[in-house]
């Protein structure tokens, strides 16, 4: 796996580098009163995230002038390497990750801790003190041509025989209706939830292989409002997944839109 995806050790190392930008993306409550990694900022997850109605660019993102103010508060800038992560195996994080490739930030510089806060407890050191913060102007611009696709591109998948559209939503979800060819993968599947931590790479290749999810394909990722999709695509960009399809819109849109449905288990 490359470095999308690094570990409590990699983050230790680099807190005290000036050009790297820890993000909690827990509650408040949480980082106040549990404690945080060490000069980590805190932006949870309603931070970054549209209200329901989706106001922005597309789906769930929270608009450019918004991302731009809300990651320059914390001191991020446009070549700081960020770490994210949070306490629900990273997924809240991953959605801060995603969010930042989309407003245009070098995707090889988003990284998401392997295990979560718990993990992150009980082997480094921890605090409750506030960190210093500079505050940085940060350039955020929307990526039309980043792994964003719209409605009609996913239309064009359901008919394109080299795309694999995956439904990373729970079984009973998926069951109660889906789009149409979908393979459904659980993206907790791709976690050990003992562990707290991503899989190993031999096992998530495995897992990936069995359920046919091949990266010589166009991978098209959906859930139901892009939550879930971005620890997905994260593990996937880690495992250097060449064409990954990130659906915004997700299966909200689909269906407002009147696309169509499929129901039942997998054939
Ligand atoms: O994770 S989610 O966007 O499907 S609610």
């Amino acid at each position: 796996m490359n470095d999308r995806i690094v570990d409590t050790e990699w983050v230790a190392g680099r807190l005290d580098s000036p050009g790297t930008v820890v993000v909690d993306a827990r509650d408040a409550w949480e980082y106040d009163g549990i404690g945080h990694v060490p000069g980590a900022v805190n932006l949870p997850f309603d931070s970054f995230r549209a209200d329901e109605h989706g106001t922005a660019e597309a789906g769930m993102l929270p608009g450019a002038d918004a991302f731009s103010d809300l990651a320059g508060s914390v001191g991020i800038a446009a070549d700081s390497d960020i770490v994210a992560y949070d306490d629900t195996h990273g997924v809240f994080a991953a959605r801060f990750l995603v969010t930042a490739e989309l407003y245009g930030h070098d995707s090889s510089k988003l990284h998401l801790l392997n295990g979560d806060y718990s993990v992150w407890n009980q082997r480094e050191p921890t605090t409750t003190g506030a960190p210093d913060v500079t505050p940085r102007t940060y350039p955020a611009a929307f990526r039309a041509d980043g792994p964003l696709i719209d409605r009609e591109a996913i239309a064009a998948a359901v008919d394109d025989p080299g795309a694999t559209l995956v439904d990373t939503r729970e079984e009973w979800e998926y069951e109660e209706g889906h789009i149409p060819g979908a393979i459904r993968l659980d993206w907790r599947e791709l976690v050990d939830t003992d562990a707290r931590t991503i899989r190993p790479e031999s096992e998530l290749r495995s897992l990936l292989g069995t359920r046919g999810i091949d990266p010589a394909d166009r991978i098209v990722l959906y859930c139901n409002t892009a939550r879930r999709i971005s620890h997905t695509y994260t593990v996937l960009r880690a495992l250097e997944y060449p064409d990954l399809a990130f659906y915004e819109g997700s299966l909200t849109e689909w269906e407002r839109e009147g696309g169509s449905i499929e129901t039942g288990t997998e054939d």
